[in-house]
């Protein structure tokens, strides 16, 4: 990106702090980061995690000269926090993370004709391994979307879509997906420790077991499905647990809690 491009988060939570640890961690200067955050225990604590950076209680000063505004507010609030950013010029790019908010709402809220990505990240963007999925709308041109896979993909990985539809099921998937991953975790560990190990060890397992196998299926070319059956030794224990997870519809669950949050996200749309 280029010099004069300041980044100015407005809302300074979990997802706006993931993302600029991601990028500070890929070498984005500190001092071209400005957060927004009505919070002064949040502004406290983000200029503490990131020092450099530029914190601030007045989304105008944050957004004073940026080239990039990003969007980190509820869904709930986005539209009273647009209207405010109506004066801003029309040169800027907006890059709303917001789920279920869709471009064309957003445009209506800022006051139209703006240049808009709508993305779709997960805190994993914290430690540059995020998953994102993106959108620009018609007035992105080529610079803004470079500044734009610029900023997402220091982050993680990215893919770009043609439909914005799809950002609801990036929601559901890679979106919410840390969640579910993390709850895994923690009934691996509640597992292990009903079979009798202590909590500390059953912990370290899961989570090296979690790492290990997302590892394992991102560097080989095989599938998770062949990884699957590599560790499921005919007549063996694995093969009991897996019948266990597929007639209680561990596939179904899962296909039916994705619906659920891909619905609310079309739901948080409309409100
Ligand atoms: N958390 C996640 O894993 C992901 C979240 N997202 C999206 O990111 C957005 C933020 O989520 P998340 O970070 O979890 O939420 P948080 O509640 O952690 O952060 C939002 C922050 O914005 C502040 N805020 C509220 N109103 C304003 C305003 N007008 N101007 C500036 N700041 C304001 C809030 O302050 P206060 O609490 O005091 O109101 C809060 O600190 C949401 O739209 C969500 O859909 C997207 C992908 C993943
Ligand atoms: O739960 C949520 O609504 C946000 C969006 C995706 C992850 N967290």
């Amino acid at each position: 990106m280029e010099q004069r491009d300041t980044i100015a988060f407005i809302g300074g939570g979990n997802m706006a702090g993931s993302l600029i640890g991601g990028l500070i961690g890929d070498g984005y200067p500190a001092a071209r980061i400005r957060v927004s955050d009505p919070s002064d225990a949040q502004r406290a604590s983000l200029a503490e995690r990131f020092p450099g950076i530029v914190v601030t209680a007045d989304n105008a000063e944050a957004i004073r000269s940026a080239g990039c505004i990003v969007l980190a507010v509820k869904p709930q609030v986005m539209a009273t926090t647009a209207d405010v950013l109506r004066e801003t010029g029309r040169h800027v790019l907006f890059l709303s993370v917001a789920a279920g908010i869709t471009s064309v709402r957003l445009d209506h809220w800022l006051g139209g004709d703006r240049a808009i990505v709508r993305a779709m990240p997960n805190t994993p963007a914290l430690i540059g391994c995020g998953a994102t999925g993106a959108y620009a709308n018609a007035r992105v041109d080529t610079t803004q979307h470079a500044m734009a896979d610029h900023i997402l993909r220091a982050v993680g990985e990215l893919q770009w879509f043609e439909d914005e539809a799809a950002l609801d099921a990036v929601t559901a998937l890679s979106g919410s997906g840390p969640a579910y991953v993390f709850l895994l975790m923690e009934a691996l560990e509640a597992g292990g420790v009903d079979l009798g190990l202590d909590a500390d060890t059953a912990r370290t397992l899961a989570l090296h077991t979690v790492y290990g196998a997302a590892r394992l299926a991102l560097e080989s070319h095989d599938s998770p499905a062949t990884l699957r059956a590599r560790v499921t030794s005919p007549g063996g224990t694995t093969e009991q647990a897996l019948k266990v997870f597929e007639t209680g519809g561990l596939r179904k669950l899962v296909a039916e809690a994705m619906g659920a949050a891909a619905r609310r996200a079309r739901e948080l749309g409309e409100n």
